[in-house]
């Protein structure tokens, strides 16, 4: 299964740490195509973009999120990138699962909450989490997705 995973970077990684969990998680799922946005030296600015180019990452991002079977994204701290990805992913039918934490004092924003179509079946879902069920709200998602979409 190939898995793209989305986490703030510009928009501040003040997450990385439950980045880090995630995708270690994820791992036992599949192939994380974005382990990246889980690396403790990428900071704010970004990946390098004097050796890669913002066009470069765009256009590498999309390729992988087309590639993806299933997208999971971190969107407590809020995110440009983060959301066009989600967009993008959305436009292309693709299977999404959405983190939030309420105990950052955020709302989600309505465009990312009012896409989940509020059945188990919806292609986009939003959960509410606490960052010590992490790996139980992950383990709870990926349990339940159909037996055809591809596994490892
Ligand atoms: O350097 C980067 N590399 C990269 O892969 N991204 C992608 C992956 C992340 O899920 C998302 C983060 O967007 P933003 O930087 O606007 O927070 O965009 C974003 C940047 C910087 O915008």
């Amino acid at each position: 299964m190939r898995i793209y995973f989305c986490g703030s970077i510009r928009g501040g990684r003040q997450d990385v740490n439950i980045y880090q969990r995630i995708v270690k998680k994820l791992q036992t799922y599949g192939k994380v195509l974005t382990e990246h946005v889980s690396h403790g030296d990428i900071s704010e600015k970004g990946e390098d973009s004097a050796l890669k180019g913002d066009r470069a990452i765009h256009d590498r991002d999309m390729e992988w999120l087309v590639a993806a079977d299933v997208i999971v994204a971190e969107v407590t701290q809020p995110s440009l990138g983060v959301g066009y990805e989600l967009g993008r992913a959305v436009a292309m039918h693709k299977k999404i699962l959405c983190l939030f934490r309420p105990s950052s004092g955020r709302v989600l924003s309505a465009m990312i909450r009012g896409a989940d179509g509020d059945s188990a079946s919806s292609a986009l879902q939003v959960r509410d989490y606490s960052e010590d069920e992490v790996e139980t709200v992950l383990q709870e998602y990926f349990s339940s997705l159909t037996p055809n979409v591809e596994t490892r």
